[in-house]
């Protein structure tokens, strides 16, 4: 069972025993754009400790320069080198493993920060924030041309997803791997905002799993390829490091397949009654209500 810290002197022994706190970012630091009580002190209170702050966010609708820009607007102290998305990690799993053939491009279901980071990458996307493809008429296969060129196609949260993006990905989709490849950014079933929770990027890259009858591959957490992306820019202990995470089933299994320690928030997707019923594999070491919680230690 996972340990309950609420006392002021079990939480400040957790602060003690880790040099390195790695944060899951929507439904630990914020909801939407509402920051968390409490989470503002708190990372100061770490920074002031020489305590290493990254942040590991599955949410792949920014780029990292735009969560910096969200990060300053909000109030929370944070340098774009402490910033791993899975746009980022995407683009470049993209470019240095999947290496696709020049000229290739990446039909992508997902939002402008996404094709930002395949950009920077230098990889070439269709699709996405496109205008002819943000439509809600009717899509006609009779009238759709594919792109030969396209080698993979990249589902990522698109809060204006629509049936055209989905039948053109299903169509480069369907004739297998060996053709075109199927990624996906991260596959979070919801994702907190403020006022509850909506359908993740899982959820959509799922409409394409029932229709070709195979999964994608995910980029983001619990995955190794974030840590890996982590890793080439960051160097740490894993008995020194804990992950501080929402959700069992991406952020506490990242942090176990890392090797790392593991604390669950209660602030974002998981219920008390998610916890209890969950299997022992996955439970997190600690739990707290809410990061805001470390605040009596300021
Ligand atoms: O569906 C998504 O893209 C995710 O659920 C989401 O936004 C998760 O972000 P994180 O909690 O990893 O910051
Ligand atoms: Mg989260």
């Amino acid at each position: 069972m996972p340990q309950q810290l609420s006392s002021p002197s079990e939480l400040a022994t957790l602060v003690e025993n880790y040099d390195t706190f790695l944060f899951d970012c929507d439904g630990v630091l914020w909801n939407g754009d509402a920051v968390i009580d409490g989470v503002i002190d708190v990372l100061r209170l770490l920074r002031s400790k020489e305590k290493s702050v990254i942040f590991v966010t599955n949410n792949a609708t920014k780029s990292r320069k735009d969560y910096k820009g969200k990060f300053d607007k909000l109030g929370v102290q944070a340098d774009v080198e402490e910033i791993f998305g899975s746009a980022y990690a995407a683009a470049v799993y993209i470019s240095t493993v999947l290496k696709l053939p020049q000229g290739s491009k990446v039909y992508v279901i997902g939002m402008a920060g996404l094709e930002y980071e395949l950009a920077q990458e230098g990889i070439i996307s269709i699709g996405g924030t496109a205008t002819e493809d943000n439509t809600l008429e009717s899509f006609h296969l009779d009238t759709f041309e594919k792109d030969p060129n396209v080698k993979a196609v990249l589902c990522g949260l698109d809060t204006s997803v629509n049936y055209t993006k989905l039948s053109k990905a299903f169509q480069y989709l369907r004739n297998g791997e060996e053709e075109c490849k199927f990624l996906a950014t991260n596959v979070d079933s919801t994702y907190p905002v403020k006022g509850g929770l909506l359908p993740g990027a899982g959820s959509l890259s799922a409409v394409l799993s029932r229709a070709l009858g195979r999964e994608p591959l995910s980029i983001g957490k619990p995955g190794r390829t974030m840590l890996d992306c982590i890793r080439a820019k960051h160097d740490f202990n894993p008995a020194r490091t804990i992950m501080v995470g929402d959700r069992l089933d991406t952020d506490i299994a990242f942090g176990k397949n890392g090797g790392v320690a593991t604390l669950l928030v209660m602030t974002g997707v998981t219920s008390e009654k998610t916890l209890a019923e969950a299997s022992s594999h996955a439970l997190p070491d600690f739990v707290i209500d809410s990061l805001g919680d470390l605040r009596v230690l300021v």
